[in-house]
């Protein structure tokens, strides 16, 4: 009699629980759909690369440099890199003052070069920047006309060129010293906000916890080239007593006072020309014994343009011989003695001077030293990150290799370029001294100073904070943007489509508390 009772009932039992079921199926249809719409709305457009190109016409030689950027995330900090260097053959656009005419047509075939590495459907809208440096700054102040003639030179040579040309000009000293302190600091990530660390999806811990640190803190720049030297750092003083040396920026909504000097003819080369200038004065024949080059080590250098150059100009004497001879002596301690002379102490019309007269404030923070201070220092084996090395163990090494005979060095480095490894002991004292006795730097701030010639792929110099100036690519303010990267807004939605279905099952649960359950229960 019960049977049909039993038999009744189930046919509505399982029409509710299949309506249920088709719920339960199409909200879990529904989520599904969300995330994937969700993934593919915010897919990541296809990069659209764009291409900007720098030449640093240097004292000693010009380079090109080619970078590259995201279209897209122009604004972003840490995004711009460098794709290609070429060094241009032969001396830098300066050194072409007796024909200028061939100064544009040097630069040719890195031109060519950079045709090769940009597409060339974006030649046209390439930018092609030339900044030119103390070289050319001693040459205007030699010889105007001279120094006009070079640039219009290049200036019409990348006029030609399939690229946006946008200007060749001899930049400030304050310019280069600056643009370096602006490329290191950006490509060690040191501009970086909370927001484009949370917004970065290749950021590891270990590079969060490293900006995380340096967020407030920035890296001073040293800048060492063949005529000019350049020290650039944020100084916490904040009255400058030297307005010229004072540089006021506003870098992803975070202002920064930068203190910044650069000393034409105190470039390695140029430092050479002054010490050989004050060398004369003294000198009794046409032989110098120079302690600042290796035992057995001679050179020959014509007087009669010596004395043309304006690092020289002022020690002009009249000398009885045309010729001057050089043997080297390979001794540390009388070179240091020798190079000390360069840098005068004796007047100081602020709190502090660096030399000559020249404000410097407390040093503070880390250094990035690039250019020759890192070429030289890299050949000394004087590199060593991310621990760098002791002053007295740096000394050392540099007192050791200058005590060792000419022969030798040119049997031990037959593969380095004379010019360049004959003086390196002269370059490495000199660095010593510069560092010493003209900043100030102690045993115990020496450490602070991180050689460094590339950061990632990029070479450390002026020349990539020149083109991110240029092309208004470091906004004053913090661009505005998704606060979270692709990643991060996917893996949100899945967490939340995952806590919606559970509290949906859960809530179906706790309705219809199903019997199998509620035996389980009890
Ligand atoms: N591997 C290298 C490369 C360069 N140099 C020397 O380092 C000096 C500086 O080079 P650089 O920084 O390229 O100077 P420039 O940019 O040419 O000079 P400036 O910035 O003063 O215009 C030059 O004397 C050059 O001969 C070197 O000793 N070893
Ligand atoms: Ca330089």
């Amino acid at each position: 009699m019960d049977e049909p009772k039993v038999t009744g009932t189930k046919p509505k039992m399982s029409s509710t629980r299949m309506i249920l079921l088709i719920l339960a199926f199409l909200s879990t249809l529904a989520v599904i759909a969300l995330i994937a719409v969700a993934v593919t709305q915010n897919q990541p457009l296809p990069e659209n690369i764009k291409y900007g190109i720098v030449l640093d016409a240097g004292s000693s030689h010009t380079n090109l440099y080619v970078y590259e950027w995201p279209a897209e995330k122009e604004n972003d900090t840490g995004v711009v890199k460098q794709v290609e260097v070429c060094k241009v053959e032969g001396p830098g656009i300066s050194g072409y003052s007796h024909a200028p005419e061939k100064a544009g047509p040097s630069l040719e075939q890195c031109l060519q070069q950079a045709k090769e590495v940009i597409p060339s459907a974006q030649h046209k809208e390439t930018p092609v920047y030339l900044g030119a440096t103390a070289g050319m700054r001693l040459l205007r102040l030699q010889n105007e006309s001279a120094a006009d003639k070079v640039l219009s030179s290049v200036g019409n040579t990348l006029r030609s060129a399939p690229f946006n040309f946008q200007g060749a000009r001899i930049i400030t000293g304050q310019e280069e010293g600056a643009y370096g302190w602006i490329t290191i600091n950006y490509l060690l990530g040191n501009f970086k906000q909370l927001i484009n660390l949370l917004r970065a999806e290749t950021s590891g811990w270990k590079k969060l916890l490293h900006s995380l640190k340096s967020l407030s803190e920035t890296s001073g720049a040293l800048d060492l080239g063949g005529a000019s030297t350049q020290i650039t750092f944020v100084s916490k003083e904040l009255t400058s007593e030297s307005p010229e040396n004072q540089l006021y920026f506003r870098l992803y909504g975070k202002d920064y006072q930068v203190y910044t000097h650069s000393f034409l003819c105190y470039g390695k080369d140029q430092a050479l020309q002054q010490k050989l200038a004050r060398d004369l004065q003294t000198v009794e024949n046409s032989l110098l014994p120079d302690p600042c080059f290796h035992k057995g080590y001679e050179r020959t250098i014509n007087i009669s343009d010596f004395f043309k150059n304006p690092c020289t100009s002022e020690k002009k004497t009249q000398l009885p011989f045309s010729q001057l001879y050089i043997k080297g002596e390979g001794d540390y301690q009388k070179c240091r003695e020798n190079i000390q002379n360069l840098f005068d102490k004796s007047n100081c019309p602020y709190s502090s001077c660096s030399f000559n007269g020249i404000y410097l404030p407390p040093l503070q923070g880390d250094f990035g030293a690039f250019s020759a201070f890192y070429f030289v220092m890299n050949f000394l084996n004087l590199t060593s990150e991310p621990n760098p090395l002791a002053l007295n163990k740096v000394t050392s090494t540099i007192e050791r290799f200058c005590a060792r005979p000419w022969q030798e060095v040119k049997t031990a480095y037959h593969h380095i370029k004379e010019k360049y490894l004959s003086e390196y002991c002269f370059s490495g004292i000199y660095i010593l001294s510069l560092l010493e006795n003209g900043y100030e730097f102690t045993e115990n701030n020496w450490q602070m100073i991180h050689f460094l010639g590339k950061i990632e792929s990029s070479d450390a110099g002026w020349t990539l904070g020149y083109m991110l100036n240029l092309t208004n690519m470091i906004p004053a303010e913090e661009p505005a943007g998704p606060p979270l990267s692709h990643g991060s807004y996917v893996g949100l939605m899945v967490l939340c489509s995952l806590v919606l279905v559970s509290v949906l099952l859960f809530a179906w649960l706790l309705l219809h508390k199903p019997k199998c359950l509620q035996k389980g229960i009890v």
